[in-house]
């Protein structure tokens, strides 16, 4: 783990040289990294210009998203249909017809998405769902009196949000959490930013959701593939640790303060990720020239 990266912009010749001959296959979380926090998690919006520039990057590059969100509600907010999706951190996957079957996954069905082209769903959680669903209604029970406190249900897991909560009201949040999930063995706690997060003890996360995608779309091979992540979350750890450990690709992370991470480079913000996105676009224009 390390504590400062150094910028991906500054250190852009130096990326673009490793990426020489390379294909990039670009994964890219929403909350923090394409759109800004913001204190109602429904208002969540992505730029038109943000949007314009993803679209653009993913003409050039297969770009992912990979989210904590329901699927259904990034897709709503990005609303690209050029790109590949993944949410419920991961648990939910809508990739291309995978190319690779070097390993087994049963939960893996072709179907077909709302323009008609062949996909992959893949949802390895899709037993817990009644679960989840019954949480949520239980959060939401339980939270109600604690103002502020807002439950979202992301499909394979659940958001309870205190960004609003008085502070000293913080410990009350929690122990409603802790409270349902005792009731639940097979499904964990995570934390993200003034958030907690309930999902299954499946083993899968981000990191595996990258794996997943890069194997679907053909593109495991670390010779001539770059991955790269951008990430602003404590689930999007899992992501960089992958890339790291394989010594294949780069994690950015999305932040103002060093933290403690596995990412190699860091980007301040969604405005700096976009720049970064603009500089990707153009090298692979000049280079293609
Ligand atoms: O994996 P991500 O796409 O980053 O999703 C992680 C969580 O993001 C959202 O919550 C965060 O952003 C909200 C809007 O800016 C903010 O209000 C909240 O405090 C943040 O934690 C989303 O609402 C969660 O469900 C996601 O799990």
């Amino acid at each position: 783990m390390q504590l400062k990266y150094p910028s991906a912009i500054a250190s852009f010749e130096q990326i673009a040289n490793f990426a020489k001959g390379k294909r990039i296959a670009l994964f890219l979380d929403y909350d923090g990294t394409l759109s800004p926090i913001v204190e109602n998690p429904d208002n969540a919006f992505m730029s038109d210009v943000m949007r314009s520039t993803v679209k653009k990057v993913a003409k050039y590059f297969p770009t992912a998203i990979i989210s904590g969100r329901s699927r259904d509600k990034v897709y709503e907010f990005v609303g690209l249909t050029e790109l590949y999706y993944a949410g419920s951190h991961g648990m939910d996957i809508v990739g291309p017809v995978r190319q690779s079957t070097s390993d087994d996954h049963p939960n893996c069905i072709e179907s077909t998405d709302t323009q008609g082209n062949e996909v992959n769903l893949f949802q390895p959680a899709r037993e817990f769902l009644p679960m989840i669903d019954e949480v949520f209604s239980s959060l939401v029970k339980s939270t109600e009196e604690i103002k502020g406190a807002t439950v979202e249900n992301n499909k394979f897991c659940v958001s309870v949000h205190y960004r609003n909560v008085d502070e000293d009201k913080w410990k009350a949040v929690w122990e409603c959490v802790e409270d349902v999930i005792k009731k639940y063995p097979r499904l964990r706690l995570t934390l993200g930013r003034k958030v907690l997060e309930i999902r299954p003890t499946i083993n899968w996360d981000k990191g595996k959701a990258l794996v997943f995608l890069l194997e679907s779309l053909g593109l495991s091979n670390c010779d001539d593939v770059l991955p790269i992540y951008v990430g602003d979350d404590r689930t999007d750890e899992d992501a960089f640790k992958i890339l790291r450990e394989r010594n294949c690709g780069y994690g950015i992370l999305v932040s103002k303060s060093p933290k403690e991470s596995n990412a190699y480079y860091s980007l301040r913000d969604p405005s700096e990720v976009m720049e970064f996105l603009k500089s990707l676009v153009m090298w692979k224009k000049s280079s293609a020239q």
